[in-house]
């Protein structure tokens, strides 16, 4: 039993709870509108782990459920009409359900950790309070396993060693267990990106030992039934980047099944997927407030297409094109649209393409655009494109009927390689094409800095006006600047010249809401001719 302590603020804000315990806590949902911050309350939702200042993970130790950025975000918020801005504090602990680990050292004593702030020194992090539970046994386990095998730890000034990272990911989605079970009793994805090219290299048979084993001792057959499944990736780059092009399923089960938004979801290793996966569910919620049911949506930026499926499923949407530029999501949309309601009567696409190009093409037929960038913002293009949609409109209504572009032959080489590589589902297969424009946009970032200056943008072009703000805390603890190299290749050579430039990471995620602008109808002329009009000083 977890003791915990429950505090609230009284008067005009609902109760927010915090648990004072180590995770793996309950879901903690707080908020709306913004709980204020005392010093007891900072204490109560503290960090509380051993890594703190020495891992460059997380930077806020006290007040986790109310970082610094909401009372700038709701500042921010305010200046553009919504007052109204709510922030959920979601889980504070435990919450990670997804991490990337780098693993250095020695196989004796492996690191496995992330890097310290504006180094390459890997710090490890056996007691992190950010991840889930089950993620923190699997390192362990992982750990012995490393030893037990002799297992070497990457040296990247070397390039030589067996393991370079560990990406370990939580299923939280266990029907078999009652709903309050199953967040506890996640199960463990593991992907062991090795140093070699493929599974017939020289240190294959480590590979082979060191998976069979974490699956002897943490599969199904064992005391405690943590792993989900065992993936190699394999990638030899001098690069940081993590992932190579190859991976390989190796043990357990090869679907990897989440449920949020009210629908499940299949997510492979190499595609995107959320780290906070409850939160996420949350956002996910909220969102399908602003969709009316049977609208067309465009989701850019889409992933395996999660956001547009969960509106396809609870808003009855007539149609959703989903845009995502890495083909590898693919995968994981194939597979979740086979476990979408059969009466969905919705036209759903995945197009492999990138946003950025002639974004006109994606949005053109759509009520509502939803769009969720990576952290640097919205490509210009397309944020250009956006706020010109009141100018486009102009000019497709003054255009005659005959001279549709739908009517056209379809020649753009960039939409033909996209549609080749689309999937359509659902049981309406051809989306009713129209001209229409979207009437609202809906901005889900995780970058607040860059989503700052897009909706400045969108503003200031007068095509949009803000509705709804909602914050999320996806990354509780995370607010901080973060230096970021800019020339990584440059570490392999000798005489190293870092570059670094600043980014703000922040904990929040924020779904903004903006709908069309109704332009002020210029009053008519009424024929009465003005006449001057006397300034009469008042009275004393
Ligand atoms: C923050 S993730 C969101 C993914 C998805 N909406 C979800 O929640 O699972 C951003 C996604 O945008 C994709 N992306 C980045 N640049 C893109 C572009 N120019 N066009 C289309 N997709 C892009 C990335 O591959 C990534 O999957």
């Amino acid at each position: 039993m977890h003791s915990s302590s429950l505090f609230s603020f009284g008067g005009r804000y609902p109760i927010i709870t915090c648990r004072v315990s180590s995770p793996p806590s309950p879901p903690v949902v707080a908020s709306l509108p913004l709980p204020p911050s005392s010093s007891s309350d900072s204490l109560a939702c503290s960090l509380q782990c051993p890594h703190f200042q020495s891992c460059s993970g997380c930077t806020q130790e006290f007040n986790l459920h109310r970082p610094d950025v909401v009372d700038e975000a709701s500042g921010f918020f305010k200046r553009y009409g919504v007052e109204d801005f709510t922030f959920d504090s979601c889980r504070l602990w435990g919450w990670r359900c997804r991490a990337k680990l780098a693993v250095r050292g020695s196989s004796d004593n492996a690191l496995i950790g992330l890097y310290q702030e504006g180094t390459h020194t890997v710090v490890d992090i056996p007691e992190c309070k950010s991840h889930h539970p089950n993620i923190n046994a699997a390192i362990e386990l992982l750990r012995e396993g490393i030893k037990v095998f002799d297992v070497v730890p990457f040296d990247e000034d070397q390039g030589t060693g067996d393991l370079r990272y560990v990406q370990m990911a939580v299923t939280t989605h266990s029907t078999n267990l009652r709903a309050p079970e199953r967040y506890k009793n996640g199960k463990v994805q593991v992907s062991l990106v090795w140093n070699s090219r493929n599974e017939r290299s020289h240190n294959a048979d480590k590979l082979q030992a060191l998976s069979s084993y974490l699956w002897r001792k943490g599969g199904p057959n064992s005391k405690f039934h943590l792993i989900h499944s065992v993936w190699a990736n394999f990638q030899t780059s001098t690069n940081n980047i993590i992932f190579g092009n190859r991976w390989r399923h190796l043990l357990g089960e090869r679907d990897f099944w989440e449920h949020v938004g009210g629908i499940d979801i299949s997510l492979d290793p190499s595609s995107f997927g959320q780290a906070n996966t409850r939160a996420f569910d949350s956002l996910l919620w909220k969102l399908h407030k602003y969709v009316p049911g049977g609208s067309s949506v465009a989701d850019l930026y889409a992933g395996a297409g999660v956001i547009g499926l969960s509106l396809a499923t609870s808003r009855k949407c007539s149609s959703v094109k989903c845009i995502e530029v890495n083909k590898e999501a693919r995968l994981s949309f194939e597979k979740t649209i086979q476990r979408l309601p059969n009466s969905l009567n919705c036209s759903i696409s995945w197009h492999h393409a990138d946003a950025s190009v002639n974004p006109l093409s994606w949005i053109i037929g759509s009520d509502v655009v939803v769009v969720d960038p990576p952290r640097r913002g919205l490509d210009a293009s397309l944020r250009q494109m956006l706020e010109s949609v009141p100018s486009i409109e102009k000019r497709m209504r003054s255009k005659s009927p005959s001279s549709s572009s739908n009517e056209k032959e379809e020649k753009r080489p960039w939409i033909l390689r996209a549609k080749e590589l689309s999937i359509q589902a659902g049981n309406k297969l051809t989306p009713e094409e129209n001209n229409t424009l979207p009437q609202r946009l809906i901005y889900i970032s995780c970058g607040w800095e860059s989503f700052k200056e897009d909706c400045k943008s969108l503003l200031s072009s007068r095509a949009w006006e803000l509705e709804k703000a909602h914050g999320f805390n996806f990354f509780p603890g995370t607010d901080r600047y973060q230096f970021i190299e800019t020339f990584t290749c440059i570490l392999y050579c000798k005489n190293i010249i870092h570059a670094y430039f600043t980014i703000g990471v922040f904990s929040i995620e924020v779904l903004a809401v903006f709908k069309r602008r109704v332009p002020m109808k210029k009053k008519k002329k009424s024929g009465i001719r003005k006449v001057g009009i006397k300034k009469v000083r008042a009275p004393k």
